[in-house]
């Protein structure tokens, strides 16, 4: 992992460390808390900064044979002690970005060069801990060491978006922290917290709600409210997409047997979903703002698990649902209406990147460059094969120029590094089309287009 580090070609090397390296971040998606960001959270240690919420590495842990009181904490078990179940861990990772996300983080952030393993636990607890005891790599400090510019959150309607407001008006941070507009609480109308989260929205909103049309009019007042503060994206988790014709006065007779406590068919919550959904995607149009399916997540499979730890915890996998049918009713819909916002289609389903890929071609257009965008890598896929897999479709299917980069996806404040490993593989993959003769030699066209995948694409995409 030297300077060259996944650049097999000299046209790599320059287009990496002349044109991708020194590019600033913009980071449109991810899972920061932005009361940490306005606090300045600050850590102790080593495993309050890597392994307090990142369940990337605690499904690798799990998968070593850590117990679990030694992956996420348990009584009268040390910070050290955690620390030391993943340096033993990591030797283990080969093969898994975590082995070199890991290593380019200590790297990056502090100036460490060991290799992560139990013999060098103790050495390398010691060295990031003095580090960190400085006082110079608290939450803010990582973000503006790592050159972003942007961050997206990810918030509930209900959230007061708080922190957001007070962290515009921090006087040494320019750093823009927007919040995303995340309403799957709104549409998972058969889940249990269904009802209670409807009397959250109810008090955010201001409004009693007791029919559809007051549930509708208190998300597009709540749409507002995020607009206010600088919210220029929105966020769903689709695990799979649903699509049924629905009028406004089915939904509403669905959304009241909900109130009303009674059971909701699954064709009934498609329906319901179809509605609000499309109600929804009108909204983000009206705005400008871009709208993002994150589609096919099987979550918290581990029911005794969720049980125990929650949601987010490394519990989840790899949905197979069908994606095409759903997915090209729901952007026809809004597109029939003129009213297809731009919008960002993720599916963890590596088989599904050409169906997507081919799938964006047909709502493309409005003036917008990329405006229907194939997502980057995600999640499981957040790995070299994922990420060239899904750039490789979006060449072979549609623009890759036109890409708007990577995304951290992270709960971590040293995750930035995902940046540079993605713009890595990036300017390596244009230079093997170089390098065989698939793409010119000419640096300036190059150059260009990898700056526009790492930052400028994104910035004119979503407006920053
Ligand atoms: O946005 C999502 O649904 C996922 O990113 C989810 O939050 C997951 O836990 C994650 O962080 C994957 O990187």
């Amino acid at each position: 992992m030297d300077d060259n580090f996944l650049l097999s070609n000299e046209t790599a090397i320059r287009l990496y460390h002349d044109f991708a390296k020194d590019m600033p971040i913009i980071d449109y998606h991810c899972h920061l808390s932005p009361q940490q960001i306005y606090e300045n959270t600050s850590f102790a240690n080593l495993t309050e900064a890597w392994l307090y919420g990142d369940h990337y590495k605690w499904r690798a842990m799990r998968a070593n044979g850590v117990e679990e009181r030694y992956v996420t904490g348990g009584e009268g078990v040390t910070d050290y002690e955690r620390f030391e179940a993943w340096a033993k861990t990591v030797p283990q990772t080969i093969g898994n970005p975590l082995y070199q996300w890991s290593h380019l983080e200590l790297r990056r952030y502090f100036d460490v060069y060991e290799l992560i393993n139990e013999k060098n636990a103790p050495a390398i607890w010691e060295q990031v801990n003095q580090k960190l005891a400085e006082g110079s790599y608290k939450a803010r400090d990582l973000i503006k060491m790592s050159g972003v510019e942007v961050i997206c959150t990810t918030d509930d309607p209900v959230d007061s978006l708080e922190f957001h407001i007070a962290i515009k008006q921090l006087e040494d941070f320019n750093v823009q922290v927007l919040p995303s507009f995340r309403p799957d609480k709104a549409l998972e109308i058969n889940r249990a917290p269904f009802l209670e989260w409807v009397g959250k929205l109810s008090a955010a909103a201001s409004r009693t709600i007791d029919n559809y049309d007051a549930l509708l009019e208190a998300l597009e007042a709540r749409v507002k409210f995020f607009d206010e503060v600088g919210c220029k994206v929105s966020d769903h988790a689709l695990d799979y997409v649903a699509y049924a014709e629905t009028t406004r006065a089915e939904a509403a007779a669905i959304f009241a047997k909900a109130l009303n406590g009674e059971t909701v068919s699954l064709e009934e919550e498609k329906q319901y979903k179809t509605y609000t959904l499309l109600f929804l995607g009108r909204l983000y149009a009206e705005r400008g703002w871009a709208m993002q399916f994150h589609i096919n997540a099987a979550r918290n499979n581990s029911s005794r698990m969720f049980g125990k730890l929650g949601p987010d915890t490394g519990f989840d996998s790899i949905n197979d649902s069908a994606v095409a049918y759903p997915l090209v009713k729901l952007l026809d819909a809004l597109d029939t209406d003129d009213a297809l916002p731009k919008t960002i289609v993720y599916s963890l389903n590596a088989k599904d990147n050409d169906v997507l890929g081919s799938i964006i071609g047909s709502f493309q257009g409005g003036g917008v460059p990329g405006k229907i965008q194939l997502g980057s890598a995600w999640w499981f896929n957040d790995t070299k094969n994922g990420m060239l897999d899904q750039m490789n479709a979006l060449a072979n299917l549609g623009l890759l120029s036109r890409f708007v980069g990577m995304l951290t996806d992270s709960r971590s404040f040293l995750s930035y590094t995902r940046h540079e490993y993605f713009r890595r593989l990036l300017c390596n993959l244009l230079g093997e089309w170089v390098e065989n003769g698939e793409a010119p030699h000419d640096m300036k066209l190059l150059g260009d287009m990898v700056q526009n995948i790492s930052y400028r694409n994104a910035k004119a995409y979503f407006g920053f």
